[in-house]
């Protein structure tokens, strides 16, 4: 924890974080992407991470996700290490994420994309998954069972057999994080949820971002860019600048600090949460 973090109440101090990102160094041939960043994920939080563009928010998804490996520090998930290992082992151990441009099968129907999302649950293979025998059979009507949940919790019923491509941009970043939830992760990544969205495609993200913490009880990180959705929704904020952190704390703390105002907004602006 840095010394300008605080945390949300006594009680999470004393609780193991479900991630810890410690004195991560990442660099591109002379490009200085992320420096000193470190951070924890408590149960059940949901933690944001803010910035300007190029500030390193994606590049923190990327050393999450094992997509890039950074030259020094440590990422912690539970007792592994997460540095070192490849995309798919990372998403084995309990991780899934949303992406910033939506990455679905977009003429595969809805209940066809979040049974994709269920494919580290099949441990009988494709083959005998259709094949219908034995203990595939039944692997495939639980994951069948547990794709009607999710179609369920994000009340996605009248659209669950057309085609994802067919349907309006705000359902499908809902039927991909679906997708996500599918693979009952433990711990959910969420890239820009809110992208490109109108007002009340927002608010409904919002409220299943909510129902994801409060009802499931699932740790996520968020980047956004939307500072309003950011400060009402998130436990806990990091700012970052230049691959720095600069600040991590509640809400409230963050919009008033006036390094973040300067660095993140300009001086002229305020943060209001
Ligand atoms: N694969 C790469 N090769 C070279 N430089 C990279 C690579 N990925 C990121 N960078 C650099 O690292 C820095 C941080 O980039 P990153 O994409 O993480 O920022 P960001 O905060 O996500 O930005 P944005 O809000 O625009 O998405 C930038 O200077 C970027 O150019």
């Amino acid at each position: 924890m840095t010394a300008t973090e605080t945390r949300p109440d006594d009680t999470a101090a004393t609780t193991r974080p479900v991630l810890s990102f410690d004195d991560v160094l990442l660099e591109f041939s002379g490009v200085t992407a992320l420096n000193g960043v470190s951070f924890t994920v408590d149960p059940g939080e949901l933690f944001a991470v803010i910035g300007p563009n190029g500030a390193g928010k994606t590049s923190i998804f990327n050393v999450l996700s094992g997509v890039y490996r950074p030259q020094r520090g440590s990422v912690r998930f539970g007792d592994e290490e997460l540095i070192g290992r490849k995309p798919h082992a990372i998403a084995r151990l309990g991780i899934a994420r949303t992406f910033q441009n939506i990455e679905l099968f977009s003429n595969l129907t809805v209940l066809d994309n979040l049974m994709l999302g269920r494919h580290h649950h099949n441990p009988y293979g494709v083959l005998a998954a259709f094949a219908w025998l034995g203990k595939a059979r039944r692997n495939e009507l639980a994951n069948r069972k547990a794709v009607e949940e999710i179609v369920d919790f994000l009340e996605l019923a009248q659209w669950r057999r057309m085609p994802v491509g067919l349907l309006p941009y705000g359902v499908q970043k809902r039927v991909e994080l679906g997708r996500a939830l599918a693979a009952e992760p433990k711990l959910l990544l969420l890239d820009e949820p809110v992208a490109g969205m109108n007002l009340e495609e927002t608010e409904d993200m919002a409220r299943f971002i909510l129902d994801i913490r409060d009802e499931l009880g699932l740790p996520m990180v968020m980047v956004e860019h939307d500072m309003g959705l950011v400060m009402d929704l998130a436990d806990r904020i990091m700012v970052v600048d230049f691959g720095r952190p600069i600040r991590t704390g509640r809400p409230r703390e963050v919009a008033a600090d006036p390094d973040v105002v300067r660095a993140y907004l300009g001086e002229e602006h305020r943060i209001v949460p």
